[in-house]
């Protein structure tokens, strides 16, 4: 499939669909970066083995340049003496066809026949200068859309990129199209947003930061609709189950249905004209799109609170000047009860988790192991997703990850970042947060 840009009705153009990506030429020799930073020496006995975590350091290509000073990610300026010795650079040359890049038809030979979309160029995939000019974010929706608000909380004055896909806003970073993604990953009604855990283990981009957004539900639709001829209630599924009873009590009539994103179902009524339906958005999308408010604040909960991550090309340089989180992925082979000696290496170093997620092992879902008098027992195989208080800086985070290293058979560490420590308190019903 090829990404192609498209406007939605409002005009609003988004990153859709799928890119795919024909290295023309072999694939780059790839080595693990090493940090060289006093702040994060590895304790011995780990050294020879670093590359087994596939650790949290860049994939760099061998012939890779050396990063000028315009390459630090944004998170890491004013880092001090910490810098990554190697960067990510793509040296295939992408086989990509993706008619986003404004094709200049002065320079076209013949005006009047339209050109095919110009093949990009590693050339052209140039990052955006992280001096003075916006920085350029992907996420998930259409304008209005909670990720949108996350992506200007996170990185304020940037330009956000609307992908109507969560893969897409992974691809528009590793393309260089974006700079930074910004995705929903756990919401404190509606828990985990597990796509994105997946995505977080196909794709090899780095948590450099989170944000917690308070959410704050509205029930939209088209001016003069009454709630009682409301047949259909439409939004995110995330959305749908933070408002769930309040939705019963409002309207128990209405189907509920559950689409991409929570703006893009208030576009989808604006747009069709949809009299018997609502969706569940922000009060910044009743404005976008021209709908009424019928119900404000109808989350369950009014400290509904969804937490964002924001993923970038390289890892930032954990640092111990701040409160820092970290967020591994790891498998492990069977044994006895190895998910307690996992957790019990963060224990014993008093080192907080906030996150145990599960996922299933895709390229291993079931294991058989078969008794001759008892049958066969089918282990599901998971991947086991843990957030923990610490930095990746401080040697007691080292050394539990060289101890967790000791009992799986896979270990990867997601990112090393500060914690969203912003002041916020629920706003009160009736006036919305976004
Ligand atoms: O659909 C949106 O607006 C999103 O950004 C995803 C989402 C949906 C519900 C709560 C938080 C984020």
């Amino acid at each position: 499939m090829h990404a192609l840009s498209r406007s939605t009705p409002t005009g609003n153009l988004r990153l859709s669909s799928f890119v795919r990506m024909r290295r023309s030429s072999g694939p780059s020799r790839a080595v693990w970066c090493v940090y060289r930073s006093e702040s994060v020496h590895f304790p011995n006995g780990i050294g020879t083995s670093r590359a087994d975590w596939q650790s949290s350091c860049a994939v760099l290509n061998a012939s890779s340049k050396p990063p000028s000073h315009q390459d630090q990610p944004a998170e890491v300026h004013g880092g001090g003496a910490d810098h990554v010795d190697a960067v990510n650079v793509h040296q295939a040359a992408i086989d990509l066809n993706l008619n986003l890049v404004p094709i200049d038809s002065s320079k076209s030979s013949s005006p009047a026949v339209p050109q095919p979309p110009k093949p990009l160029t590693i050339t052209d995939l140039s990052p955006a200068p992280m001096h003075g000019s916006q920085l350029r974010v992907a996420y998930q929706g259409v304008p209005g859309a909670y990720s949108e608000a996350a992506a200007g909380k996170a990185y304020p004055n940037c330009e956000a990129i609307p992908c109507d896909q969560f893969e897409v806003a992974f691809q528009a970073v590793e393309l260089w199209i974006a700079d930074r993604a910004v995705l929903p990953v756990e919401n404190s009604l509606g828990g985990s947003i597990h796509r994105n855990y997946d995505l977080l283990l196909r794709h090899r981009l780095h948590i450099v930061g989170e944000v917690q957004l308070p959410v704050h539900h509205c029930l939209l639709a088209l001016p003069g609709t009454r709630m009682e001829y409301l047949s259909r209630v439409t939004s995110h599924p995330q959305a749908l189950s933070q408002c769930e009873h309040t939705l019963t009590k409002l309207c128990p009539q209405a189907a509920r249905e559950a689409v991409d994103d929570t703006a893009g179902a208030a576009e989808y009524i604006a747009v069709n004209n949809l009299r018997d339906t609502a969706a569940i958005a922000s009060a910044k999308a009743a404005e976008l799109y021209g709908l009424q408010v019928l119900a404000d604040g109808i989350q369950d909960d009014s400290s509904n609170v969804t937490r964002f991550v924001m993923l970038a090309r390289e890892p930032i340089i954990p640092r111990t000047d701040r409160p820092f989180k970290t967020s591994i992925v790891f498998a492990h082979e069977r044994g006895t009860s190895v998910l307690f000696k996992v957790l019990s290496a963060f224990a014993f170093r008093n080192i907080s988790l906030t996150k145990i997620e599960s996922r299933p092992h895709r390229n291993r879902p079931i294991r058989l192991v078969d008794d001759a008098y008892e049958g066969t027992a089918k282990h599901f195989e998971y991947m086991f997703y843990v957030d923990f208080e610490a930095s990746l800086a401080e040697v007691r985070a080292q050394n539990a990850l060289a101890e967790v290293q000791e009992f799986t058979s896979f270990l990867r560490v997601l990112g090393s970042y500060p914690m969203d420590m912003t002041p916020w308190s629920p706003p009160p019903r009736g006036e919305p947060e976004i």
